[in-house]
């Protein structure tokens, strides 16, 4: 048993710490944790299970599969039809819906740019961890700068990261407005909304780009 500062105590053998260190902050971080890149002296603890056993028991291919747009550009919808249909198919799912991951995770996050950065990048190692477990994990969540959305990308293996962009104009997503808050974001009652005074970056290169018909 190893006593950390926070006073929690864990067994460092059950918890798969090969190896931890302090830093200025005081905290003792682990590998893996969202911080670890500021931590020095961890290493790695490998499983004898791993991704590949895990597919092979779920008889599926873990992966992500990241839907972008504007606020009202049909993701959640389509997140949720997508997770239905491969359910039906017998295969393990999981949506991260931004909405939903900003009540728990991430409700300390506001939508200034660096907070929506960093709830991208949470959701992205989540996804990552899904992905990790052999399931597909489906994230509809605007993500409206690319380096942020390309951060994730690049922290998967080459093709289990399917980028679908939600390609529907601004005038379509405004008209739609299901939860009337472009109407305060015009009003000037949110300061800061994606499309009307904070910037949507369109993807360059996604596997799947979704637009209306006609
Ligand atoms: N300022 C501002 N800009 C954009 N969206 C806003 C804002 N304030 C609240 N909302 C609501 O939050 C939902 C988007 O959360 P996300 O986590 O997906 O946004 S982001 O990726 O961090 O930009 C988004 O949900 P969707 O409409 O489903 O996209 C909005 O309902
Ligand atoms: N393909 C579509 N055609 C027409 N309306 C749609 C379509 N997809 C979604 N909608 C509607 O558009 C609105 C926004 O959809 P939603 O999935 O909540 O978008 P987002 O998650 O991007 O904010 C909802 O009222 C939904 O019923």
């Amino acid at each position: 048993m190893s006593s950390l500062r926070t006073g929690i105590e864990i067994d460092s053998n059950e918890a798969g710490v090969v190896n931890s260190s302090d830093d200025s902050s005081g905290l003792i971080l682990h590998e893996g944790s969202a911080n670890a890149s500021r931590s020095m002296n961890i290493v790695w603890h490998k499983c004898s299970v791993e991704k590949s056993d895990r597919q092979e028991l779920l008889q599926q291919k873990g992966c992500v599969i990241w839907i972008t747009g504007l606020s009202g550009s049909g993701k959640s919808t389509l997140a949720c039809a997508l997770t239905r249909a491969l359910h039906s198919r017998e295969k393990l799912t999981y949506v991260l819906d931004g909405d939903n991951v900003r009540h728990g995770l991430n409700s300390d996050l506001t939508f200034q740019p660096e907070d929506r950065a960093e709830n991208i990048r949470r959701i992205g190692e989540v996804a990552k961890l899904f992905s990790d477990a052999g399931v597909i994990c489906i994230a509809s969540v605007i993500s409206p700068y690319r380096k942020d959305r390309d951060a994730c990308r690049s922290i998967l293996p080459d093709g289990d990261f399917v980028e679908v962009f939600m390609d529907m104009p601004l005038c379509v997503c405004e008209a739609r407005d299901p939860k009337g808050l472009y109407k305060l974001a015009r009003a000037g009652k949110i300061k800061g909304f994606t499309g009307v005074d904070d910037p949507y970056v369109p993807p360059l290169n996604s596997e799947i780009v979704i637009q209306q018909e006609g």
